[in-house]
């Protein structure tokens, strides 16, 4: 239960940290979209780990086989699987957590609920099962780019060290550039610094993850209960480690005055424009045509090497613990393909539910 998100375009994501394998199964993705493993494969080389000092040294090729959904190098409209076998999995780093509670990780809610927890790596509760996430959301991306929507995310906050540039195309270019997957390149430096300044103490850092749509037509979302903001606020709260969400303004309206943030209305061209967008694109709970705008506030990686109170819970007694094996000293650079992929798979839901893109087929 409760592995699966969307109506038209669901996904359904499987797999743990030190099984077999993890993955998604996309159902609902209209025929004839080209779609290639190497499409899935650069959206994952974004996400994987060991590839900078910002990120856990686990090494994963993370190499996505797609098993079912494609004829002839285009969906075929049957469910897609991806799935994406696990190889360096170091289980003799989490033995201790089968009755030691790692502080702030799932450990204990999970063994308290089902009783047979796989504990290895965090088990379903790892970062890794948002490989699923990412195999989904680029078969969404490259379904709304047929309806010229494109998604960008980058990381805005570290600490206190906050990024500066919001241009889309300049933040699509630098987040390239730099193992944060910052915007701006000059506070990437500075952010790179501070997360290798904490893993060099044992400890890890949180941050915030900006994502803007732009090219999404007006007409998305269905009040009452599933309006755009409140599906894009329920899949991008389901990652891990996402302690708040935010859509345009966020949590900066409590402070403002209408006067100072109001969209304001105005026609060119007989089209009716805002000449601002402090509500990050969704009014009434229905995209107006401005580029969606939303943020999500990603706590410090909770298995930090610094020593930590704990409980072992067969011998009912205090313990301390000094998590050891390979943990991101931030989740942030990771995350921004995993929310990017969130808002796409929420968008393209939309899309077809509400005519713009038609449920069985591209071509019609
Ligand atoms: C991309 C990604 C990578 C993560 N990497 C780690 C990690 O290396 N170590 C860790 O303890 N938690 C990591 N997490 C966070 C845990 O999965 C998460 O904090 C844990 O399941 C507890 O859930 P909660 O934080 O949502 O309450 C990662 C999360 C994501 C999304």
């Amino acid at each position: 239960m409760g592995n699966t998100i969307g109506k038209m375009f669901s996904v359904t994501s499987f797999g743990s940290s030190h099984g077999k394998a993890v993955g998604a199964v996309i159902d609902g993705c209209p025929a004839n979209l080209e779609l290639s493993p190497e499409d899935i494969q650069k959206e994952l080389d974004k996400r994987k780990p060991g590839t900078s000092g910002v990120t856990t040294p686990r090494k994963e090729e993370d190499k996505v086989q797609i098993l079912s959904g494609i004829f002839e190098g285009k969906t075929d409209g049957t469910p897609i699987t991806g799935i994406v076998y696990n190889n360096n999995q170091h289980s003799k780093d989490y033995s201790m957590f089968k009755n030691t509670p790692r502080p702030s990780h799932g450990d204990y809610g999970w063994m308290s609920k089902y009783g047979n927890y796989d504990y290895n790596g965090g088990g379903r509760g790892s970062g890794r099962i948002t490989i699923g996430h990412v195999i989904a959301g680029a078969i969404a991306k490259k379904l709304l780019k047929t309806k010229n929507i494109e998604i960008v995310s980058q990381v805005v906050q570290i600490g206190d060290i906050m990024a500066h540039s919001n241009d889309f195309d300049t933040v699509k270019e630098n987040v390239e550039k730099n193992s944060v997957r910052c915007g701006d390149l000059e506070a990437a430096k500075a952010m790179e610094e501070l997360i290798l300044a904490k893993k060099q103490e044992g400890d890890s850092i949180g941050g915030i993850v900006e994502t803007v749509a732009v090219g999404v037509p007006a007409g998305l979302g269905e009040p009452v209960f599933e309006r755009l903001d409140g599906d894009l606020a329920r899949i991008l709260m389901n990652i891990n480690a996402v302690k708040g969400v935010e859509i345009g303004f966020g949590f900066d309206v409590a402070t403002s005055s209408a006067s100072e943030i109001n969209d304001e209305y105005y026609i060119e061209d007989n089209e009716i424009y805002t000449s601002t967008n402090s509500s990050g694109g969704i009014i009434g709970g229905i995209s107006n045509g401005m580029p969606i705008i939303s943020r999500i506030a990603v706590k410090p990686t909770p298995s930090i090497s610094k020593c930590q109170k704990t409980v072992n819970l067969e011998k009912m007694e205090a313990k301390e613990i000094s998590i050891q094996g390979r943990h991101d000293p931030c989740i942030c650079p990771r995350a921004t393909i995993v929310a990017q992929s969130s808002v796409a798979i929420v968008l393209a839901d939309h899309m077809i539910r509400s005519g713009y893109i038609h449920p069985s087929n591209l071509e019609i």
